[in-house]
Parts: C-alpha cells; structure tokens; sequence
C-alpha cells in the first residue's frame, strides 16, 4: 500500500530543463507528500491517460525553475514517487552532445554514466542511518526499460519527421532528430558549464552527453527499486569543438523548446502502453527485488526510526 493510498500510479514523469508539463493528458489533482527526505521539487502532478490510466508528472526544478542542479532534492522526489505505487520512472533531461554526430535536436538513450558530481549532493537514502547498503550500479539505468523505449521513440521521432515534411514541405524543417543508443552520460556538478579542457577529457574518457541532473537521481531510483530510464535531449556541443564558441545558457535555450514538444509528444504516445508493460511486471525484473543482498544483514543492530524512515521506500524489507 503507498503511503498517499492507492493510486494504482505505475509510471512517474520527471521533467527537465524545459518540460515543466505534459501534453494531452487530464489534469486529475496535485499531490505533494511530505517524505524523510522532505518534500518534492514541486507538487506532483497526477493526470490521467484518455483510458483512465493514472501518471505522475514531477518538475526537477520546480515548474518555476528555481531549483538549480546541485540544489535538487532528489531523495524527496524519486520517495514521493515511490510512495504514490510507482514502479518505473522516466526522466527527461537536456544534455550537451560530447560528439559530432550527436546534433542540437536529437534525442539519446544512455547505457553508462560517468560520476563528475562533487559529494555536495545526498546520494543515498542510507546516508546518516544505522543502515549499510550497497546497490548494484553496474547497469544504471534499467536495461530491459531502456531496451522498450528504443523502438517506441525511434517510431515517434519518424512519425515527428513525416509529419514535419508534410506539413512545411520535405527538407524545410531542417535536419530530422535521430535516435542515439547506447551511449556514456556525463553528469557534471555544475551550476557553471565546463571548461574547454574538461570537455575534452569526457571525451576521451568515453561519454557522448553531459548534463548536471542524472545523478543522484538513477541512484536512488535503484535504491528505490524502481525502473529508471533517461531520455535525453541534445542542446548544445558543451565546450570541445575548437574552432567553435563554447556553450552558453542561450545556446542551450535555443532548442530547448522543440526538444520539450517533441519530448511530450514521445511521453503522450508512449505512456499508455508503458503503463501496461510495467503492470505486467517483465520490464521490471532486475529491479524488484534487487535490494535484498544490497544490505547489510545486521538487522539487531538497525535504529527502529531508520527503519521506519526506509520503510518509506522499502516497505519490503524494513516494516
Ligand atoms: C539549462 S542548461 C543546464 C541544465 O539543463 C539540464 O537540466 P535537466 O537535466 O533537468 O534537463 C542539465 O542537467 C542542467 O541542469
Ligand atoms: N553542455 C552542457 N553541460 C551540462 N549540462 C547541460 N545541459 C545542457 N547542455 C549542457
């Protein structure tokens, strides 16, 4: 039973810079629980799919933007997710393109993450408890999740296109938004972006996108024990090209309103049938469950209000 009663919410939204609501979808009540960890970025936002079906959209920076990346109560918000009953969570995020061939306008599914956030963020809902875990984090984003996105976005960007060329003639609009997969996420501290030089190293590092927000977010997704999944937006070529300027604020914001149109047209088109899958339970397997053995079984020696706390989001292991 969720903590906000049963909702029968199965898929949580969270929204990044730009997508700051969805489309298409029936405003249904605004819900703001109070978690541990406090409370959520903004009210969370329940609306219904035109079956009846139940989401929640969440602002990651609040629907004003006033929360900057490092400032982001990420703990609060995948718990106040949690506690609505959902199971599975995908997170929108505009990030700079580390490679050529991932252009301003297209949209990417990561595999990796490479770690460049500070240690000023609360990343663990262990942290400061009697409670030792250790989450498997070798696949950070849930694969079988990832995998089910891959088609269903890859068919709407070229329903997207098609529509585009019909509309303002074949080639008007411009380049068509492809579909990168498998690709290293860099997740940086920010608020500033990076040097040239840094932009240089995560590339020879291996990642292929930056942005400041995936982290500690996928983390405590997994602790959560929740399928989570990024799909990402490019805005910009971050600071590498050396005959170019390197980002700015206004670059970014040059494509972040199309990337959030298209972004809610991929979340109306594919919620439905998300919703479905995550019902069925086979897009979730790795993740129920895969706490068990993460912690540390010395349960005499668990304080009662840190069970208490994690109950919150474990109910499976700590009631
Ligand atoms: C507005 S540029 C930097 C900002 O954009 C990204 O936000 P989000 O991931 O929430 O879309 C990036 O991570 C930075 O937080
Ligand atoms: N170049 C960049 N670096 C970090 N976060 C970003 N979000 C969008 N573009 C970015």
């Amino acid at each position: 039973m969720s903590a906000e009663g049963s909702e029968n919410v199965l898929v949580g939204v969270i929204g990044g810079s730009g997508l700051y609501h969805l489309d298409n979808l029936t405003f249904v009540k605004h819900v703001n629980p109070e978690t541990p960890w406090g409370f959520p970025s903004s009210p969370i936002v329940i609306c219904s799919l035109p079956s009846g079906t139940r989401v929640a959209f969440l602002a990651r920076h609040g629907v004003g933007h006033t929360i900057a990346p490092s400032a982001v109560p990420a703990r609060a918000n995948i718990a106040a997710l949690k506690s609505l009953g959902v199971r599975a969570v995908l997170a929108f995020s505009a990030v700079g393109s580390l490679r050529e061939e991932i252009a301003p306008g297209d949209f990417v599914l990561p595999t990796q993450i490479i770690d460049r956030t500070k240690g000023v963020r609360p990343a663990s809902f262990f942290e400061d408890t009697s409670v030792v875990a250790h989450a498997a984090f070798g696949d950070p984003f849930g694969v079988r999740l990832v995998s089910w996105l891959e088609g269903r976005v890859r068919k709407v960007l070229a329903e997207e296109a098609e529509r585009r060329d019909k509309e303002e003639g074949e080639g008007v609009g411009g380049r068509r938004a492809m579909l990168h997969t498998d690709k290293c996420a860099v997740c940086m501290e920010g608020p500033q972006f990076s040097t040239r030089a840094e932009s240089q190293m995560y590339r020879a590092w291996g990642g292929d996108i930056i942005n400041m927000s995936v982290l500690p977010e996928a983390k405590l997704a997994r602790e959560a024990e929740l399928s989570y999944a990024l799909i990402a937006t490019a805005t910009d070529y971050d600071s590498w090209r050396p005959n170019e300027s390197s980002v700015t604020a206004a670059e970014v914001f040059k494509t972040l309103q199309e990337n959030a149109r298209i972004s809610r047209h991929v979340a109306a088109t594919i919620l439905e049938e998300l919703h479905e899958a995550v019902a069925e339970g086979g897009i979730l397997t790795e993740e129920t469950g895969s706490m068990q053995y993460s912690i540390m079984p010395r349960s005499v020696q668990h304080k009662e209000e840190d069970r208490k706390k994690l109950a919150y989001i474990l109910p499976t292991y700590f009631s």
